[in-house]
């Protein structure tokens, strides 16, 4: 067995905002107990800007990107530093693995990624992986670990993740609300169709609320791997204890490729290429490379091998894919066959617009 297991900062942090070192050790003591019984784990921990207020004095989490990054470059090496004093009393070692958006998207980045973890559980470490906040800028963050995780689930070909939060389950609304109900099982899209996830979390510290929970749980599921929501209290019993807590939600699909799966989640488009009518149905059905005929609009700066929106002339977005050239390059292509295209531009113009390989479809 193969787990990941995600923490989120509400539950590694105290009222003041601060790092609360009680929580992170019964973490690592019910991780610790699933290492002994022989299954491998890896643990996505965010935490890093929260544990940086305090030498900071930060009173809250900043707003601002800028004061972000440097309270998660404070807090990252203290955090990681009482996860190794914790594990080590189990004989422990763990290793700290820090990921972008762009780390992974970008062919065979993905590929570097899963061997650092791959030889890591060889070597018996226990990974610990976080968003690489200090340079992160706007459009490679993910701003939330719960993605994070669904795609390292992924990535590892984990068996199930684990997210640990400061509620003990998903429920039908507001838990805060008298009346709100713990759904035990989520079985596909139909069972969430009455569920609200707009509220906000209660912590100051957490981000992203149920919505980004329920959106990891949406990637893992549809992948084929089943999730466990529930609380941080909780993580002895829902590791260790054999009977179930919280919310399990079901697989609904199978495995992907995992660079697509990136693509399709964790990725923004750089760029927009509208697709004529043909286009859309030759991607669409036809699982074909875009080709600059079937392109009559583009918007939006971006280099090639950055990923984009493909739209149908509605502006709906029917796939994204990685684009082969730049968007100074785009313009003077579109409509045009790739056989006028070599012979009037030369022949590194015969190429797709996006092959079909670094393609996901989103319909
Ligand atoms: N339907 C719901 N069921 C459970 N929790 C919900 C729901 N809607 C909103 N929430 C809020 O989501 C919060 C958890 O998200 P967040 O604060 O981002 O935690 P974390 O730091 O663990 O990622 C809970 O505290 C809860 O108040
Ligand atoms: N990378 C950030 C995590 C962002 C965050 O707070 O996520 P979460 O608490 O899981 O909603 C950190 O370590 O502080």
């Amino acid at each position: 067995m193969r787990v990941v297991v995600k923490v989120g900062s509400s539950s590694l942090s105290s009222a003041d905002g601060g790092l609360q070192l009680s929580s992170l050790h019964s973490l690592v003591d019910a991780l610790a107990a699933v290492r002994e019984r022989g299954d491998e784990v890896v643990l996505v921990s965010s935490g890093a800007i929260a544990t940086g207020l305090a030498p900071l004095t930060l009173p809250t989490r900043p707003r601002d990107l800028a004061t972000q990054q440097a309270a998660a470059s404070v807090g990252q090496g203290l955090l990681m530093a009482r996860y190794t004093e914790r594990f080590a009393r189990h004989d422990l070692v763990v290793g700290q693995v820090l990921l972008t958006v762009d780390d992974v998207v970008r062919r065979g980045h993905y590929r570097n990624a899963y061997r650092t973890l791959a030889r890591l559980l060889d070597l018996g470490v226990v990974p610990v992986v976080n968003e690489n906040d200090t340079v992160a800028t706007q459009e490679i963050r993910f701003g939330d670990n719960d993605r994070l995780a669904a795609l390292v689930a992924h990535l590892v070909h984990a068996d199930r993740l684990v997210l640990l939060s400061d509620v003990d389950g998903l429920y039908d609304g507001n838990p805060s609300r008298p009346g709100a109900r713990l759904l035990r099982h989520v079985h596909g899209e139909a069972d969430l169709e009455d569920v609200d996830i707009a509220a906000p979390g209660a912590s100051r510290v957490g981000t992203g609320g149920m919505v980004t929970k329920v959106e990891a749980a949406r990637i893992a599921t549809g992948a084929g791997i089943p999730v466990v929501l529930t609380s941080a209290a909780n993580v002895n019993l829902a590791l260790n204890g054999g009977r179930e807590v919280g919310t399990t939600f079901h697989p609904t699909g199978r495995r992907r490729p995992t660079r697509l799966l990136w693509l399709a989640h964790a990725t923004t488009g750089k760029g927009t290429l509208t697709l004529d009518a043909g286009a859309v149905r030759a991607l669409t059905e036809g699982r074909a490379s875009l080709l600059p005929a079937g392109v009559t609009g583009c918007a939006g700066t971006f280099d090639a091998g950055d990923p984009v929106d493909l739209v149908d002339e509605a502006g709906t977005a029917v796939a994204r894919g990685l684009v082969a050239y730049d968007s100074t390059e785009v313009p003077k292509m579109l409509g045009r066959s790739t056989r006028d295209l070599a012979v009037e531009l030369g022949p590194e113009y015969e190429r797709e617009l996006v092959h079909r390989d670094d393609l996901v479809v989103l319909v």
